[in-house]
């Protein structure tokens, strides 16, 4: 089958159903590299066989960890306890989360690597990493332009830094905390506000002790060094942030009701939850449980009537990657939304902001940019439009959903990119009753 160059979504009947959405990005990331400094076998069930993960698998399969598929989303990784030499370039493809917490992982072996990606990936800010490490004591050498890929990290002998974090990055604090672990000494690393805890409670998971102390809003993070992990099993819920997507359509499309299964609800990734329902979205959750360590539970969208909300800044963190999704649910809605406080949404794989602000209005949407976020005047979507996604996953897949209960027909460009994240996303869709559909 050739892969089509566009997606076309129009105005879809009410959809319905029960689905799942595909394991949880972030874990999935976390489980290969820790699985790969581990001694022993990690099995994990549930791993997102989309692009982002399988470009951690080969990377770490690179750094000599054993890598097999047992079955659908069933993988087994057998750790050496530490990173090999990589005889080859590690090409981390879209994947920030990727290439910044190998980065960090590789610094504290007695390796040299070069690392890559694609040309979204070559466009985001390195330094942010890089910095830290090289206080470390790594030595990080730029290919080419400085603070981008591709750039080669060369590691081993480190000493433990304290580390305090001017934006809340869960991919800095990961990368440094990987790096920690095999440093002289304690690192500790502080947050103005929390961002997403799985690598910290992964950590734990396979043996590591890892502290945390409140710090106002934030908290300090700190790992002792010469920590050893060892292989163990994990189980990755569904990703709230895919979840988002077709519950998103739910809300917007009339008539729907549409659950999504084995949601993960851990606090820090559930900020588009709290704001859609200030918005006054019918959001139930059902079967709460713990389970591989995170609280999960079953997630019904209801078509709702929304208004426009202020988005508290210090909720950023805990849906940094929600916020187109929002936004297009916040072009349904009656009143302004407001989102600031939110300029990283600059440096993701597009400018998020100005991307949104462009598709948007393209489909007819009242939309005001500011240098950190962005306000959306809801209302009437005439849609009618092709957006151009720039290489961007959830850009996509935010004007798709738009398209269903638009006006007129949303196409995007790139679609072969929303596997990034959401492999069978048009599927899953369609199995509710979306109308997408290949386009040329
Ligand atoms: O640690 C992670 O798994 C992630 C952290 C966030 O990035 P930042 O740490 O840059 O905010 C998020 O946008 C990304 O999709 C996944
Ligand atoms: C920002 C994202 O991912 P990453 O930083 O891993 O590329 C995302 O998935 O929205």
């Amino acid at each position: 089958m050739t892969t089509p160059s566009h997606l076309t979504a129009r105005r879809s009947r009410a959809l319905s159903g029960r689905t799942r959405a595909p394991g949880d990005k972030s874990m999935s990331h976390r489980a290969l590299i820790l699985g790969a400094m581990a001694s022993g076998t990690t099995e994990i069930d549930g791993l997102l066989e989309g692009d982002d993960v399988l470009a951690t698998a080969r990377a770490v399969q690179a750094f000599g960890a054993g890598v097999e598929r047992t079955g659908p989303g069933r993988w087994r990784v057998t750790g050496q306890g530490g990173f090999r030499q990589p005889d080859s370039l590690i090409d981390c493809g879209n994947a920030g989360t990727g290439v910044r917490l190998l980065m960090g992982a590789a610094a504290g072996y007695p390796v040299s690597a070069v690392f890559d990606g694609d040309a979204s990936l070559r466009k985001r800010p390195m330094k942010r990493v890089a910095g830290p490490l090289v206080e470390m004591g790594a030595r990080l050498d730029w290919l080419g332009e400085e603070d981008r890929l591709p750039v080669q990290v060369s590691g081993g002998a480190l000493a433990a830094i304290d580390h305090t974090q001017s934006v809340a990055s869960a991919q800095i604090k990961s990368a440094i905390l990987l790096a920690g672990l095999n440093a002289d000494g304690v690192t500790t690393v502080a947050e103005p506000e929390r961002s997403r805890d799985h690598t910290e409670r992964m950590l734990r998971a396979f043996g590591a002790e890892v502290g945390v102390e409140a710090v106002g809003e934030g908290w300090r993070v700190s790992l002792r060094g010469g920590q050893r992990l060892t292989g163990t099993a994990v189980w990755i819920p569904g990703d709230p942030s895919s979840a988002a997507f077709p519950l998103a359509a739910g809300l917007v499309v009339p008539g729907s009701s549409v659950t999504v299964e084995g949601v993960m609800l851990n606090p820090l990734r559930t900020g588009l939850f709290e704001t859609w329902r200030e918005m006054g979205a019918d959001l139930t959750i059902s079967n709460r449980r713990t389970a591989g360590g995170e609280e999960v539970g079953d997630v019904t969208a209801r078509h709702s009537e929304l208004s426009g909300v202020v988005v508290p800044e210090a909720r950023a963190a805990s849906m940094i990657d929600e916020y187109p999704i929002l936004a297009v649910t916040a072009a349904f809605a009656e009143g302004e939304t407001v989102m600031r406080g939110v300029g990283e949404m600059r440096v993701k794989e597009s400018d998020r902001i100005s991307l949104m602000v462009a598709g948007l209005r393209a489909c007819g949407v009242d939309v005001a940019e500011e240098a950190e976020g962005f306000v959306v005047a809801g209302g009437a979507v005439p849609g009618g439009a092709t957006v151009h996604t720039a290489h961007d996953h959830r850009i996509a897949m935010s004007h798709l959903v738009l398209g269903l209960a638009a006006e007129r027909p949303v196409a995007v460009d790139e679609p072969d990119m929303i596997a990034t994240s959401f492999p069978g996303f048009v599927e899953l869709m369609r199995g509710l009753g979306a109308d997408i559909a290949a386009s040329t």
